[in-house]
């Protein structure tokens, strides 16, 4: 980071920075652990910048997606509407007009109603919609319950039971043409064993359906493949062989079946830092007070997850300090850090908040009137 120091001093803070070269790692690593042919869909929302997306389609990847703008933002950055899918527990029927009339690979259908009202505008357009079902596998991801999505409390996806119940209708959906189940249990998974009880989940639902006659030509297990927050450095790059091993060695395909994965985090997260400066400090009895020029407006996560990103001081000095790193927004929930030991930062000094790329610009927003931080790119220094 110091060597692209000298071409920060004359920009506006708070920004984002990619380093690029990081992006083109992980998704070398992701293409080289993936030996298996397994259809890998970018989430989308997890940082949807142009320059960004420009590697991840070159890499082969398509995209998921959770809403008529993304994938408009999917068609419009080149990936092919054949690799995109659809999510969302209330996608309007405006976007489902959309992703029909773009003939998208799949829509990831939540609840049995949804199916319905698909098959009821594919019907009206005289086309045929592919679907694949969510099944919500009632299986705890051990993530913030904030992220997590596949245990049986969560809006998300039916349940194994309602499935079953609903093979009969879809049956009788003329316009619908049922191609596989989706999962996903959450994000932010570090514990690899979350998803070997998926791949055992999902192998018995499987046995299930082949038991009544119905095999599917695809499985989606979804994204959520963890980062290291806390070491970003040392880690960049995820552990994708093991992650795709444990699906390998663990999930029974059917002969020609194919696994599809909706990888988000894991893809862009380390890539992406938010680059600040020290307005003020205040030094109290108990605490010192380091309030810096980016907010929970600009990243979210520490604010909405109680999620620790690390925080690096770039002031150069030895001597260290111990801060409670705060931003500048009127909500006290404003804080990437309590009590970091950091060297000692003055007005002016740059502060690095690692592992931001994704999640972070796709949820900034302009709470207290405040300016969108820009993007910028490592190769542009
Ligand atoms: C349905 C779906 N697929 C994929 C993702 C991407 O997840 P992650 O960024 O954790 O890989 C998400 C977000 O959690 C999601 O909701
Ligand atoms: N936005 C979340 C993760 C949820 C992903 C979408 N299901 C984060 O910042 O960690």
């Amino acid at each position: 980071m110091k060597d692209f120091l000298a071409g920060f001093s004359n920009l506006e803070t708070p920004f984002y920075f990619y380093d690029l070269s990081i992006l083109d790692e992980t998704i070398s690593a992701i293409r080289q652990a993936n030996r298996y042919g397994y259809h890998i869909h970018y989430a989308l929302k997890a940082n949807n910048n142009p320059r960004i997306l420009e590697r991840i389609r070159k890499a082969g990847f398509g995209v998921d997606c959770v809403s008529g703008n993304e994938i408009r933002i999917g068609l419009e950055n080149d990936f092919d509407a054949s690799h995109v899918v659809l999510a969302g527990v209330g996608k309007t029927d405006k976007e489902i007009q959309y992703a029909i009339d773009q003939n998208i690979f799949s829509f990831n259908v939540e609840s049995i109603q949804e199916l319905e009202v698909i098959n009821e505008i594919a019907t009206k357009k005289g086309k045929v919609a592919n679907v694949s079902i969510r099944i919500n596998p009632a299986i705890d991801a051990g993530t913030h319950h904030y992220i997590t999505t596949g245990a049986k409390e969560n809006k998300f996806g039916i349940s194994e039971d309602e499935l079953f119940g609903a093979l009969v209708q879809i049956q009788a959906m003329t316009n619908i043409h049922f191609i596989g189940l989706h999962y996903h249990i959450g994000s932010q998974i570090m514990d690899l064993g979350r998803f070997k009880n998926l791949a055992v989940r999902v192998n018995d639902i499987q046995q299930k359906l082949v038991a009544k006659g119905v095999e599917l030509p695809h499985l989606n297990v979804g994204g959520g493949l963890g980062i290291d927050y806390e070491n970003p450095d040392e880690n960049p790059v995820p552990d994708f062989e093991t992650y795709f091993k444990t699906f390998h060695e663990n999930l029974e395909l059917l002969p020609g079946q194919e696994l599809h994965f909706e990888l988000g985090r894991s893809v862009v997260g380390q890539c992406g830092s938010l680059i600040s400066r020290a307005l003020y400090v205040k030094e109290g009895s108990d605490t010192n007070f380091l309030i810096i020029d980016a907010g929970m407006n600009d990243l979210m996560r520490p604010a909405l997850y109680q999620a620790q990103h690390k925080v690096i001081s770039l002031s150069g000095r030895s001597e260290e300090k111990k801060y409670d790193v705060v931003g500048p927004v009127c909500e006290s929930s404003d804080t990437f850090g309590k009590g970091l030991m950091l060297p000692e930062t003055k007005r002016g000094d740059f502060l690095v908040i690692r592992s931001a790329g994704a999640y972070g610009e796709t949820m900034k927003n302009t709470y207290n009137a405040r300016e969108l931080a820009k993007p910028y790119y490592s190769e542009d220094f």
